[in-house]
């Protein structure tokens, strides 16, 4: 009788899941928004005179206010402090505000002049919208594990984490897919008007969330038998940053994520220039791992919560990415169906690193860390997301540029491709050692996730 009395919602395995279904749409559109000018770059190039630099700062745009104006910390700070619903409608609100930007951007700024710091105005103001876009989708992206860790936890935590991951990506592989059909059947501009609804309805849908999230509280606040939640001070950042664990998963996590996310806003255009693959059907080429990591994160997320072994997979994942880039680097190789098949592994590690790592971080910490810990590493994930685009356009203008048709530049990658290699070999050897350091302080990353009744 008293069990039934305590009853929470999200003891409901049908609300805990539609719960998640709420905030995981906020976040799809999320990640359409994120990867949606992506595949037009070589249009961009071709229309509005974007070059490999602006596209590269563009990219990067994303990071650049998370990383220098440390908005990814006071993020986590507000998220320990505020709590989940204030900081997720926050974040939902900067997501649609840096997307109007954007498109503000590459439609009234297409063919302005003006000139602001060496860029285009329209690049400009482009990239100062996808930047808040980047405070808004990143402190969002904590926030959900937040909540996942809250509504999941003692359950099935890390397959709702790789459920949510997963629905996210069918947001990255429509923005794939679609954008380039999307654009040249309609506007430029369109595949980011598209993205633009979508967050807004991503935002209405956070606030339905918010509904059921304070019933919670109300529920966890009146059951006598929950144990309080210690509150977060800002002396556990010191606790967070004196973890070796913490500084293994942010490390791993920079170096993996910075080949993956960078590399695939540049891959549609190595798919055509290299493999010789039809740019319309190239970004469902470079989707493929979204859709891979559809099927698979879930998959792999319910395999460490039944079976453990995070630290393995996370090895397994790092050593997948070191093959792909190489083979993707080397010039001799150019069939378009080992491209394909490239895309296809590139997307089993996409699914087994965040399936193992995201998940990991709730065991290293506690629940009242748990904002400050996941905010301090896409911090440093964010440094990679910054600096690789800009690093790769950079190289692409000065060595790779192969050949000009009709103004606009051919790019060899063999160099990138190399420079990512070198970047996924890291990420091995931070795996390696994660597994080591796993074994010395007893973070349990190889144990099971749900606890036996
Ligand atoms: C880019 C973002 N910071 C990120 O790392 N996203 C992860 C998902 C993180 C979810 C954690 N529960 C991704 O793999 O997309």
């Amino acid at each position: 009788m008293s069990v039934e009395l305590n009853k929470k919602l999200n003891d409901s395995k049908f609300t805990r899941w539609m719960a998640l279904g709420v905030v995981a749409f906020t976040m799809m559109a999320a990640y359409f928004v994120n990867d949606v000018m992506a595949p037009l770059k070589t249009m961009l190039e071709g229309q509005l005179g974007w070059g490999s630099t602006d596209f590269g700062f563009y990219t990067g745009a994303y990071s650049f206010l998370n990383v220098f104006f440390l908005m990814l910390i006071w993020g986590g700070l507000i998220l320990d402090r505020f709590g989940i619903r204030f900081t997720g409608k926050l974040a939902a609100i900067l997501m649609v505000f840096g997307t109007a930007l954007q498109y503000y951007g590459i439609t009234e700024l297409a063919d302005s002049n003006s000139v602001y710091f060496g860029y285009k105005a329209g690049v400009f103001i482009s990239s100062v919208g996808y930047s808040i876009f980047g405070v808004g989708a990143e402190v969002a992206g904590i926030t959900v594990t937040k909540l996942i860790a809250k509504w999941f936890k003692g359950k099935e935590m890390a397959t709702a984490m790789g459920v949510q991951v997963a629905l996210a990506r069918i947001g990255s592989q429509a923005a794939y897919t679609l954008a380039i059909p999307v654009a040249k059947s309609f506007h430029l501009d369109t595949p980011v008007l598209i993205g633009l609804v979508l967050l807004v309805g991503g935002l209405i849908a956070f606030f339905a969330f918010s509904v059921l999230d304070k019933k919670l509280d109300k529920q966890i606040k009146d059951d006598k038998t929950s144990v309080d939640e210690e509150k977060f001070s800002i002396k556990d950042v010191g606790a967070i940053l004196s973890n070796p664990g913490f500084w293994l998963i942010a490390l791993l996590c920079v170096l993996f994520y910075s080949c993956v996310f960078p590399f695939q806003k540049f891959a549609t255009e190595l798919m055509v220039s290299k493999y010789g693959i039809d740019a319309d059907f190239a970004g469902s080429i470079v989707g493929l791992p979204a859709l891979g990591a559809l099927i698979l994160t879930p998959v792999f997320g319910s395999l460490v919560d039944s079976k453990g072994k995070a630290d393995n997979i996370m090895i397994i994942g790092a050593a997948m990415l070191i093959f792909v880039h190489l083979t993707y680097s080397i010039p001799s190789i150019n069939g378009w169906w080992v491209a394909t098949v490239l895309m296809i592994i590139l997307g089993i590690a996409f699914s087994l690193v965040p399936s193992a790592m995201w998940p990991s971080v709730a065991k290293i910490f506690p629940a009242h860390q748990l904002g400050t810990a996941y905010a301090l590493i896409f911090f440093i994930q964010n440094i990679g997301l910054w600096g690789v685009p800009n690093l790769i356009g950079w190289i692409q203008k000065e060595f790779c540029i192969s050949e000009t048709i009709n103004g606009v530049n051919q790019y060899d990658y063999t160099i990138p491709m190399l420079v990512f290699t070198g970047f996924a070999t890291l990420s091995l050897v931070i795996g390696l050692l994660l597994k080591v350091a796993n074994k010395k302080y007893g973070y349990g990353l190889e144990k099971a996730n749900i606890e036996k009744k």
